[in-house]
């Protein structure tokens, strides 16, 4: 399936009578349907969405992953393996949240790049500045600092999401300007470092809605979109995954 790539991050959200509830909504909605998306539930929730989803074509996307690929005495962690057994075809690496809350460095997420690659996930790498590195203008080179990560990754399917945290959940969606500055600066720099760029999608995240998905996927720069919020809400992200198909 061609087209922009949504995928829904649920985030720390659910229960199972309202996954049922949304996932069979997404389910009914023509425009989620003929889009090209995935939904990211938290791990406990992993198995009711496979099943659920089981036959559609809404894909699934875990929202971790452990840095250990082999099986083991790792308490509290989920393999690669184990994720991609359960029907998991993306991985979120390095959202912001799990920088800022669980110091997850680039040591760290390198490893679970390769781990993610290893079990035959798809990795989304997310990156992006605080208010404090754009307000001082070092935003590019932190930028290019965690995009470094993805050098052992050289060849391998992969999407980079350009989230800026200052726009995470905070309604202040980054201009079309700045959304297209970055993504060309993050292309140039994929490219560059990997030579790959052109087989890496680059999506965007942060307070993408149903009123401004459009403005957004009508960049050539931008190949989709990381959802948080309005993915917990069938008729924005319906309308989000509308938005995604009308750009082709
Ligand atoms: O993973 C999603 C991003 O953190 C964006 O979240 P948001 O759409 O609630 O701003």
């Amino acid at each position: 399936m061609t087209g922009k790539l949504v995928i829904g991050n649920w985030k720390m959200n659910g229960r199972l009578a309202a996954n049922l509830v949304l996932i069979e909504a997404l389910q009914a909605d023509a425009a989620v349907q003929a889009a090209r998306v995935a939904v990211a539930p938290p791990f406990a929730y992993l198995g009711q969405a496979a099943a659920l989803l089981a036959g559609s074509n809404i894909a699934l996307a875990a929202q971790d992953v452990s840095a250990f690929d082999k099986d083991g005495a790792y308490t509290g962690e989920v393999s690669g393996a184990m994720l991609a057994d359960v029907g998991c075809r993306y991985v979120l690496i390095g959202h912001s949240e799990r920088r800022q809350y669980f110091a997850e460095g680039h040591d760290l997420l390198a490893r679970k790049l390769q781990a993610a690659v290893a079990a035959g996930l798809i990795p989304v790498y997310c990156v992006g500045e605080t208010l404090a590195e754009r307000e001082a203008g070092t935003y590019k080179a932190v930028i290019a600092g965690q995009l470094a990560v993805l050098g052992a990754l050289a060849g391998y399917d992969c999407v980079v999401a350009y989230e800026p945290v200052w726009a995470i959940g905070t309604g202040r969606v980054a201009s079309i300007e700045q959304i297209d500055d970055m993504h060309q600066y993050i292309r140039e720099a994929l490219l560059q470092c990997h030579g790959a760029s052109g087989s890496i999608r680059v999506l965007y995240g942060g307070s993408v809605k149903a009123d401004n998905a459009e403005a957004i996927f009508a960049l050539q720069s931008v190949d989709g979109a990381l959802v948080g919020g309005a993915s917990l809400d069938v008729d924005n992200f319906g309308r989000i995954c509308q938005a995604a198909k009308k750009t082709v």
